[in-house]
């Protein structure tokens, strides 16, 4: 009896860890862990996401959570687990994205957490009052230098040229004007380094960074270039006005946290965010109008009876010119719905209910704007490219389409969603939603094409 009570104990105790481990995984949602510990379910994920996400969806309802890497993502696809990312206090957004972004730019965690959101405020400040002129002003020079370079037949990539035009104009603008490099070699590495840091950013973003030789390569040049002219930025002045740049006003606040050492790391962050999302919205955009005629043709006879026929004179695009042609944002905005993020995701505090699941603190929520934009409940004929289905949405009074989430959501939503203007009738600044600030650059150079008789030369192949 002495002999057999420990044991009966200890067994009976197993069981009861068993049955309430059990019971505790019964209330969590249905989890892909893979074959391989730790690595989970990483390289069937890592392959190929966004199919991942949506198969998963299917076999296994509309919350499930995958381990990739050790780290627990759960995904929510309907009403319940959206409304729970978006509006619960238990999810949070600083420390869903501080390791990642320790990761890509480096930068701790503690010192990640202490400035971020003065840092969002700043930065959505100074979007708030770049105004479209300084990218029409420049964007006309880009585009007509390439345009020269191109020949009357020459032929070009859409993605290159859109990259040719939309990384000076930014890192121009961002950053201080003539930082961009000028000499074609210092171009090229400039192109090669920056595209080899977007691409493997998402693993870089997982990874530890010795796994990755290229892309660390490219992200010491890309951090190197910003520590050499961090001085030349800091000391610039634009020639218009006193304004500050944006990275300006980030690297006045750096100073003022004493975190100085970390500016060329805030600035590759900077860089990233304005261009990985704006190249392909743009290439996107232009592909979307080119692959179809009807719609490409209407936008050209508006852009005629708003400029008149092309000519030589240079174009200047106004805030009211640009009111008289609203099917171009529309085609922006319906490219961002079709082209959204993949994933956004915030951490969870303490655990939250969706549906008849719990999911435990210290999961990462993953919402898809990429799949929510193809829901046919809230965007019918979802995978159609229909720009006129925009005309329902208010875009005056600052109203996306329902569950249009390509910006993210709530505190600390995208910064460069916003493009103010200057109001011709009131003269006031007033923030209107617009599509990003970098995306609408389409508009201008649709126009462009137009007046310089170029755009029969866009064609897709
Ligand atoms: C079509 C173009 C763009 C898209 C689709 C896009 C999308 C996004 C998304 C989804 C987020 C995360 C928001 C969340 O999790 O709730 C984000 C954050 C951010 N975006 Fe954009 N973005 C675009 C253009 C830009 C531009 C032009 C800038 C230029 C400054 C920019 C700067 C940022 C920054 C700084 C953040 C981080 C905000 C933070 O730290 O809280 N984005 N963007």
């Amino acid at each position: 009896m002495e002999f057999i009570s420990p044991t009966v104990i200890i067994i009976l105790g197993c069981v009861a860890v068993l049955l309430f481990l059990q019971w505790k995984n019964l209330r969590r949602p249905p989890c892909i862990s893979g074959w391989i510990p730790w690595i989970g379910a990483g390289f069937e994920f890592g392959k190929t996401p966004l199919e991942f996400i949506e198969k998963a969806r299917i076999k296994y309802g509309p919350v499930f959570t995958v381990i990739v890497m050790g780290t627990r993502m759960t995904f929510v696809t309907e009403e319940e687990g959206i409304n729970v990312f978006l509006k619960s206090k238990e999810v949070n957004f600083e420390l869903a994205v501080q390791n990642p972004i320790y990761r890509t730019a480096s930068i701790a965690k503690n010192i990640f957490l202490k400035l971020h959101e003065k840092l969002y405020i700043t930065v959505k400040g100074k979007m708030g009052t770049l105004n479209l002129y300084k990218f029409t002003g420049q964007l006309t020079e880009e585009l007509q230098e390439q345009l020269q370079n191109l020949g009357t037949h020459g032929t070009t990539d859409l993605n290159k040229f859109m990259r040719h035009l939309l990384y000076p104009v930014t890192v121009n603008i961002l950053f201080k004007k003539g930082l961009f490099p000028s000499d074609e070699r210092k171009i090229r590495e400039f192109h090669q380094h920056f595209q080899a840091y977007d691409e493997g950013f998402e693993y870089g973003s997982q990874l530890p960074e010795c796994l990755l030789r290229n892309w660390s390569k490219s992200k010491k040049w890309l951090l190197e270039l910003f520590k050499k002219n961090i001085p030349d930025i800091k000391t610039y002045k634009s020639a218009k006005d006193n304004s500050l740049t944006v990275m300006q006003a980030v690297l006045d606040l750096l100073e003022m946290e004493a975190n100085e050492q970390k500016s060329p790391n805030y600035g590759l962050l900077l860089l990233w965010a304005s261009l990985s999302n704006t190249v392909p919205v743009a290439f996107w955009t232009f592909a979307f109008v080119l692959s179809h005629p009807n719609i490409h043709r209407t936008i050209m006879e508006g852009i005629s009876s708003v400029f008149g026929t092309a000519g030589k004179d240079k174009i200047k695009v106004s805030e009211d010119d640009l009111k008289k042609l609203p099917l171009i944002k529309w085609c922006i905005l319906e490219t961002i719905r079709l082209r959204a993020p993949g994933v956004i995701t915030r951490k969870v505090l303490k655990p939250v209910k969706i549906l008849n699941y719990t999911v435990p603190s210290g999961d990462l929520l993953m919402l898809s704007p990429f799949w929510l934009h193809r829901n046919p409940k809230y965007f019918p004929e979802p995978d159609l490219f229909k720009p006129e289905r925009w005309k329902k949405a208010n875009l005056e009074k600052h109203a996306f389409l329902d569950c249009f989430m390509a910006f993210g959501s709530g505190k600390y939503q995208c910064p460069g969603r916003f493009c103010p203007r200057h109001h011709s009738q009131s003269k006031v600044w007033y923030p209107r939603h617009n599509v990003s600030c970098v995306a609408e650059v389409c508009l201008v150079i649709l126009i462009l094409c137009a007046k310089t008789k170029r755009s029969d030369k866009l064609q897709l192949f």
